[in-house]
């Protein structure tokens, strides 16, 4: 189900009228030109799996077709990730879902960049909102994070998105501007290719109320213009932006069709390998 429609921010509709932007085929063209799928599909885990359970799902994501034009990142616990990595075929690649926020050492309980690349994982999610509430990760920490994967050459899912409350009383935009600042104060312009950002409006993680899709839309072209406006209008027309919270295999063509949706962040669905696939084809539907 969708939630309810909200009024489009007039700060919103302000900038994004400022900042000319490329159409959605012509940012996918440029998406695919510099050579990553022109939409992204992540699947997070979380902290779930039983070696029999991931073996299944291994199975069962081997077993699915998807479109060559979508990059799908799934991302299992540690615990499990190196076996993934062994198991699941091309192209599906894999992610870890956190990872510490410098070079290694007396960090009991850490998992280090480096390790994660010397491993092959090529993708991390940094700064998920389950991490930034239960584990009090701040914007200044995530945006840190950023900086240092990226500089071991890890690429990066990095998360945004405002509390219920937040939207409620009105300090939605602010937080997501402070979220998108610290990452942009600790990313290099060369560094925005190798990251894409997933709004998870944190009210739609896990409750099955999904964003609507105006709500998605409003976020998402609020995103693309802040880049647009604050980091670089080149990078903001190729910069992916994921909607995460709630997607599943019956709404995800209805988003997946949005303007400046370019791919998912996914949970609970990404742990049934069939929605899944089917998730990973939605965009397809559509091209
Ligand atoms: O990282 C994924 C998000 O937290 C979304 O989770 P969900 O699809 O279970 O709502």
């Amino acid at each position: 189900m969708f939630a309810s429609t909200s009024l489009l921010h007039q700060r919103v509709q302000l900038q994004a009228a400022r900042v000319p932007a490329a159409s959605r085929a012509h940012r996918r063209m440029a998406i695919v030109a510099r050579g990553s799928g022109r939409f992204f599909i992540g699947g997070n885990w979380k902290c779930n799996g039983t070696i029999d359970m991931v073996t299944q799902l291994v199975k069962d994501l081997n077993a699915g077709s998807v479109p060559s034009t979508v990059e799908i990142v799934v991302s299992p616990t540690f615990v499990h990730l190196d076996m993934v990595k062994r198991t699941l075929r091309a192209p599906f690649q894999v992610a870890a879902q956190d990872c510490w926020v410098s070079k290694g050492g007396a960090f009991t309980g850490e998992v280090s960049a480096e390790m994660l690349h010397d491993f092959g994982i090529p993708w991390v999610i940094l700064g998920h909102s389950e991490r930034r509430s239960l584990c009090r990760e701040d914007d200044e920490l995530v945006g840190m994070k950023c900086e240092y994967a990226l500089s071991q050459g890890l690429k990066v899912i990095a998360c945004i998105g405002e509390t219920l409350e937040q939207r409620e009383s009105g300090h939605m935009w602010d937080v997501i501007d402070a979220q998108l600042q610290a990452i942009a104060n600790h990313t290099t312009i060369g560094n925005w290719t190798n990251m894409v950002i997933a709004y998870e409006p944190v009210w739609a993680i896990g409750t099955g109320v999904v964003a609507t899709p105006e709500q998605a839309q409003e976020v998402h072209a609020h995103v693309r213009a802040w880049v647009a406006k604050n980091v670089n209008p080149e990078v903001a027309d190729t910069l992916r932006i994921l909607y995460g919270g709630s997607v599943n295999d019956q709404n995800c063509e209805t988003l997946a069709n949005l303007e400046d949706v370019d791919g998912f962040l996914v949970g609970g669905a990404s742990l049934k390998g069939p929605s899944f696939i089917k998730i990973c084809n939605s965009e397809h539907k559509h091209s």
